[in-house]
C-alpha cells in the first residue's frame, strides 16, 4: 500500500473482560477511497472492530490510528471530532420509528451542526436523491420497505459527508434485488464521494462484487486470507475456499468438538 492508510488497526488485543479475548494481535489497514470489507463467521468480531475504530471501547494493547491519528476511547473532544467524520450504518439501519423519512436524515445535521433549516432542506433532498428516494421524503418509516428502509440509512449515514463511511450487515434481512440495489449504491457512493468505506458483513457473492479488497477474519480475529476478490476466489488454500464459497465442511469443522454418537446415545460404552 503506498498512500498511508485511512484506518491502521496495529497489533490490536482486545476483549470485553479479563476472561475472553475476541481480537488477539490483529493487524489490518483500510486503504483511502476503496472499498474493503471483512467477512466472517457470527462472532469473531467485527462488529468489534468496528467498535474500536469509533472509539467506543479501547484496545488492551496496540492501537487503533485515524487518518494518522491514534484513536484515544478516553478523549472525549478526540472523539466528537473523529465522530464527525465518520458515518456509519448500523445493523438493519436503526432508523426513528417515530419520524419520517426526512426528519430521519435530518438528524444528525440538526445534532451536529448550526446549519439553518433551510440550507438542511436542500441537503436532506440531496441526499435523499443519491439513494433514489428524494420522492419519499414525506413518508412516516412505517410506510417504507426494508430495501427502501436501507436506503434511508444509507442517506442518514452520508449527510454529514463522512470520509469513512462503515457499514454493519448491510445486506442483512434484503430481499436479492434490494441486495442488489444496495450494494451497487454503495460502491457509486464510495467513487463519487472518495470516501473510504468498510463493511463487514456474511454475504460472500455481495462482497466480492463492489469491494477492492476483502479480509477474510475467524474467531479470535485471526485474518485467514486478505486480497482482492479474485486473488481470493481463485485461492486453493482450503479454508479460503471453504469461506468464499460457502462450504458447510472444510477446515472449519461443522460439528463442535463431542464424543463420538455411539457414546452419548449409550450404544456403546465410553472410553
Ligand atoms: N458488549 C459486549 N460485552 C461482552 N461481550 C460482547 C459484547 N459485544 C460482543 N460480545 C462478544 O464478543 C464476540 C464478538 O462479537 P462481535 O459482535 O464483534 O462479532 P461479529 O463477528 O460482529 O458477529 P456477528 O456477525 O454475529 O454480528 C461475541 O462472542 C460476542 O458475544
Amino acid at each position: 500500500m503506498s498512500e498511508s492508510p485511512f484506518i491502521e488497526i496495529d497489533h490490536v488485543t482486545f476483549g470485553y473482560d479479563s476472561r475472553r479475548t475476541i481480537l488477539n494481535d490483529v493487524s489490518l489497514q483500510f486503504a483511502r477511497g476503496k472499498v474493503t470489507a471483512v467477512l466472517g463467521g457470527s462472532g469473531c468480531g467485527k462488529t468489534t472492530l468496528l467498535r474500536l475504530i469509533g472509539g467506543v471501547h479501547a484496545p488492551n494493547s496496540g492501537r487503533v490510528v485515524f487518518d494518522g491519528e491514534v484513536v484515544d476511547a478516553g478523549n472525549k473532544t478526540q472523539l466528537f471530532r473523529l465522530r464527525r467524520r465518520l458515518g456509519m450504518l448500523f445493523q438493519f439501519g436503526a432508523l426513528f420509528t417515530d419520524l419520517s423519512v426526512f426528519d430521519n436524515v435530518a438528524f444528525p445535521l440538526r445534532e451536529m451542526t448550526d446549519l439553518p433549516e433551510a440550507l438542511i432542506r436542500d441537503i436532506v433532498l440531496m441526499k435523499l436523491h443519491a439513494v433514489g428516494l428524494r420522492g419519499a421524503a414525506g413518508l412516516r418509516i412505517s410506510e417504507v420497505s426494508g430495501g427502501m428502509a436501507r436506503r434511508i440509512a444509507l442517506a442518514r449515514a452520508i449527510a454529514l459527508d463522512p470520509e469513512l463511511i462503515m457499514y454493519d450487515e448491510p445486506f442483512a434481512g434484503l430481499d436479492l434485488v434490494s441486495m442488489g440495489v444496495t450494494a451497487k449504491l454503495i460502491r457509486t457512493l464510495t467513487d463519487v464521494t472518495g470516501t473510504t468505506t468498510l463493511l463487514i458483513s456474511h454475504d460472500v457473492p455481495q462482497c466480492m462484487a463492489i469491494s477492492d479488497w476483502v479480509v477474510l477474519l475467524a474467531t479470535g480475529g485471526r485474518i485467514v486470507a486478505q486480497g482482492t476478490p479474485a486473488e481470493l476466489m481463485a485461492s486453493t488454500e482450503p479454508e479460503v475456499r471453504q469461506f468464499v464459497r460457502g462450504e458447510p465442511d472444510g477446515p472449519v469443522k461443522f460439528h463442535y468438538p463431542a464424543p463420538p454418537v455411539a457414546v452419548d446415545f449409550g450404544l456403546e460404552a465410553s472410553r
